[in-house]
């Protein structure tokens, strides 16, 4: 079995790498040793966590109490089961998807786990210890990650669980301890919150998503301590025990936070180590990643590419899939121009959270003079039809220039809304763009030309009026002399 390219794993990185080469009419095929294709983001990650969210927002009718109340419900007493149908439904049809894209694409696809013999040929371990050898011209490496699993931690996939068995959820725990205030840990916190879950946040730093700007973090913690979110930053885990078979975390000075639910999330591993990278002459750090060169994606074995979360930053599976495509144009010497810039960053906590360029504090320590410009989403009109007390979109612009330097929204929509801002930002547009531009209304939206009308204010010199200057000028008193009298 010889092919034009090989992908090692069918995540969101492989399945756009897999479907670019064979549009530049190559051969290709896909090794996955999951069950189906779709990788950690249709399966454990991605899709699961921002299909349990819509759930849960949906069933307790999160969006209506701004005008309901706090005590408003969709369904009472909401289930693992009432959660789980809508995930089984999504996942069905994202897989149904992609088995269509890969089978119109002719990419083939062989189910099984797939381990180096030399830099070209790959030996598939399939089911029923069948194995077959495959030669490569190029490979690309899109193998994902793993949670990353530390030997004190009483891993058991009910009481104590990583993030993705989370998704198995057989019931709906009266209170939750999340390890780990990345952006997984801090999604699944405010998630289980929005479900009346009583959940604490524990992080060993003592601030957290520090790559999102201070403002928008501190509305953040003050929206979730408002709703009850209990957060212990600075704090290490020294253990878990368990008591009445509920675990116990017990916290450095011997602090204890107990729950019926433990989540560890305290970041991922690249899944290279059953790959047998030695035998393609190349080698993982310690947290199981590959290096590569960030214009091209080609390992230090240069038909080797390696993309997605197994490379590391920014593991999201929207840079994983640009990666994939780049690296698939590469290996079929149709080279990209350079990514733009900037990206856009989404968390889908509750409140969402999205930035796209540099945060305050960057722009301050690039020393750029800057302004500028905020707005609150109950200042919009739409807003106020939909009931919204939180949320801000906050915009950053160079004193000289007037360019747009950073993005930087928290509240309902915000993962959309970021996409006004980063079209601007990479197409080098300025403050003018919001101030001269009309948007349609009522919509959030509407908070961009808010903020932006906020920065243009304090940018553009006031013309105070001069203080002995009479209303009417004498020559304008002649001519209008009949309006005077009058
Ligand atoms: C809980 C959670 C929520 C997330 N939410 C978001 C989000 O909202 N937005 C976002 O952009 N990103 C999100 N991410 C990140 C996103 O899921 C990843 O960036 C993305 O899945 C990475 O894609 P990938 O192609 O690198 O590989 P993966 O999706 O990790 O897939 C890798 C595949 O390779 C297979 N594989 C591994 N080793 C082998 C082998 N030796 N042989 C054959 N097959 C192999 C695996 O079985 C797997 O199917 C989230 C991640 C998690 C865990
Ligand atoms: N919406 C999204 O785009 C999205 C959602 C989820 C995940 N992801 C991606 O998945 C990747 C993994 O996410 P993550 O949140 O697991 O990892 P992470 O590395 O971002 O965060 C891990 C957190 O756990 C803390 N931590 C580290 N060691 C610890 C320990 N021993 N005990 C307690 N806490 C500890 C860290 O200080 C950090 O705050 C991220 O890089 C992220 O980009 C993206």
């Amino acid at each position: 079995m010889q092919y034009d390219v090989v992908v090692i794993g069918s995540g969101p990185s492989g399945r756009r790498a897999a479907v670019q080469a064979s549009k530049f009419g190559r051969s290709v095929l896909v090794i996955e040793k999951g069950r189906r294709v779709g990788g950690v983001s249709v399966h454990t990650g991605t899709i699961p966590s921002k299909t349990l969210r819509e759930t849960v927002l949906n069933l307790t009718g999160w969006r209506e109490r701004g005008f309901y109340g706090l005590a408003y419900r969709v369904k009472r007493d909401i289930e693992a089961g009432d959660l789980m149908a809508r995930l089984h439904k999504t996942l069905e049809h994202e897989v149904e998807t992609l088995d269509h894209q890969f089978a119109r694409n002719r990419v083939h696809v062989l189910r099984g786990l797939a381990t180096f013999l030399d830099p070209h040929r790959i030996e598939v371990q399939m089911e029923a210890d069948e194995t077959r050898v495959i030669e490569a011209s190029r490979v690309v490496i899109a193998v994902g990650t793993l949670p990353l699993r530390p030997p004190h931690i009483p891993f058991n996939g009910e009481t104590v669980v990583d993030s993705d068995e989370l998704v198995e959820l057989k019931s709906v725990p009266r209170s939750l301890t999340v390890v780990g205030a990345g952006v997984i840990g801090v999604e699944y916190a405010t998630i289980f919150s929005a479900l009346d879950v009583r959940v604490t946040l524990v992080e060993p730093r003592t601030s957290f998503l520090d790559f999102i700007d201070r403002e928008l973090v501190d509305d953040f913690v003050h929206q979730l301590r408002d709703r009850g979110l209990s957060f212990r930053l600075g704090s290490k885990v020294q253990s878990i025990q368990f008591e009445n078979g509920q675990p116990v975390a017990i916290l450095d000075g011997g602090r204890r936070v107990r729950s019926e639910m433990l989540l560890f999330a305290a970041g991922r591993v690249g899944a290279t180590d059953r790959l047998n990278l030695a035998a393609a002459g190349l080698a993982a750090d310690e947290r199981g990643r590959l290096t590569v060169d960030p214009k091209t994606f080609q390992t230090a074995v240069p038909h080797i590419y390696a993309t997605g979360d197994v490379i590391g930053f920014p593991s999201l599976a929207s840079m994983s899939m640009e990666q994939g495509r780049i690296a698939a144009c590469h290996a079929c010497d149709n080279p990209l121009p350079a990514a733009p810039s900037f990206f856009p960053y989404g968390i889908y906590s509750v409140p969402e959270i999205s930035t796209v360029g540099m945060s305050e504090e960057e722009v301050r320590k690039a020393g750029t003079p800057y302004e500028c410009g905020i707005a609150r989403f109950r200042e919009t009109s739409r807003g106020h039809i939909m009931g919204i007390n939180g949320g801000l979109l906050k915009m950053i612009f160079a004193i000289e220039t007037r360019r747009l330097l950073g993005v930087h929204i928290v509240g309902e929509g915000a993962t959309e809304l970021v996409h006004i801002g980063q079209a601007v930002l990479n197409l080098g547009g300025t403050l003018d763009y919001f101030i001269d531009n009309t948007f349609n209304y009522p919509t959030l939206a509407e908070a961009y030309k808010i903020a932006a009308l906020d920065a243009w204010n304090r940018m553009t010199p006031r013309r105070e009026p001069e203080a002995d200057v009479p209303a009417v000028l004498p020559e304008t008193a002649e001519l209008t002399g009949d309006a005077i009298e009058g």
